[in-house]
């Protein structure tokens, strides 16, 4: 479980999250969802480590992210951000061999290579191997980056926007794939702005609002016309298909 206890930020005088105190279910596909600006990125960043906590505490199955060694932690969680700021001229297979860079340090074994090479198939990135990061779309540059979080092997994958620039028969076999991580006892934290992603796929929803946990809980809990209709200030209607809700909000 991801505990996050009593935690603030504030960059200069603005406060972005205000003493959030959250729980994210071990051994699920939990959606972070919410309008832009409403402090997802901050959220997973602070949870991540890829900024450093003000205030509160944040445990990762026990461990304490201010305080566990950063190999441990990346064994522990692989984190893709929305800013993903490594050179271009590195070759996919170089990038998503990154990924296994906290298991051996340097020195990759025949284990890591398989790891790599189902990653990249993985993502259908196999032939693309060799290309170069600046030779590719921007979603097969995206479908790399999220190649080399599923190589990490961590327990917990934290993924801020896996499905930005991916086309929709893409979008859909990454969420697939994350609940493929679920049935092999991993766990997942994915912000995605299509909330019909997080209805269909998702187990668990923690929908955020100016900073602060708006409502969480099973799709059907969340994704209803009143609470989703607060949180992002909009009619909209809910149906359902197959058991589970679809939002309408394009009417
Ligand atoms: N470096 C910064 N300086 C000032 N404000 C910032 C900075 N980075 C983020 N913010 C503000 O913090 C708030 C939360 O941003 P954050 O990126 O966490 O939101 P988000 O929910 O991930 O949004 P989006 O869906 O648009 O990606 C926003 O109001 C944003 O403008």
């Amino acid at each position: 479980m991801i505990c996050v206890e009593g935690v603030s930020h504030s960059i200069g005088k603005t406060k972005i999250l205000h003493d959030i105190s959250v729980e994210v279910p071990k051994g699920k596909v939990t959606a972070l969802v919410g309008p832009n600006g409403a402090g997802k990125s901050t959220l997973l960043s602070l949870i991540g480590r890829l900024m450093p906590l003000q205030n509160g505490r944040i445990t990762v199955d026990g461990a304490d992210t201010v305080q566990t060694p950063t190999r441990d932690l990346a064994r522990l969680m692989a984190v893709l951000s929305q800013t993903n700021t490594l050179g271009s001229r590195l070759r996919v297979q170089e990038l998503v061999a990154f990924g296994r860079w906290p298991h051996h340090q340097g020195r990759p074994t025949a284990e890591d290579a398989r790891l790599v090479a189902e990653a990249l198939e993985a993502l259908d990135l196999t032939a693309l191997g060799d290309r170069f990061l600046e030779a590719l779309s921007g979603g097969q540059r995206q479908r790399a980056f999220i190649a080399m979080a599923l190589a990490q092997g961590a327990d917990w994958l934290l993924l801020d926007e896996p499905l930005a620039a991916l086309d929709m028969a893409f979008a859909r076999r990454i969420m697939a794939q994350l609940v493929a991580l679920r049935a092999a006892g991993r766990s997942v934290v994915v912000v995605v702005h299509d909330i019909n992603h997080a209805a269909v796929w998702a187990d668990h929803i923690i929908a955020m609002k100016a900073g602060r946990i708006a409502a969480e809980g099973p799709p059907e809990a969340v994704c209803t016309s009143k609470v989703l209709g607060d949180i992002y200030d909009m009619d909209l209607r809910v149906t359902e298909i197959d058991g589970k809700p679809l939002v309408l909000h394009h009417l």
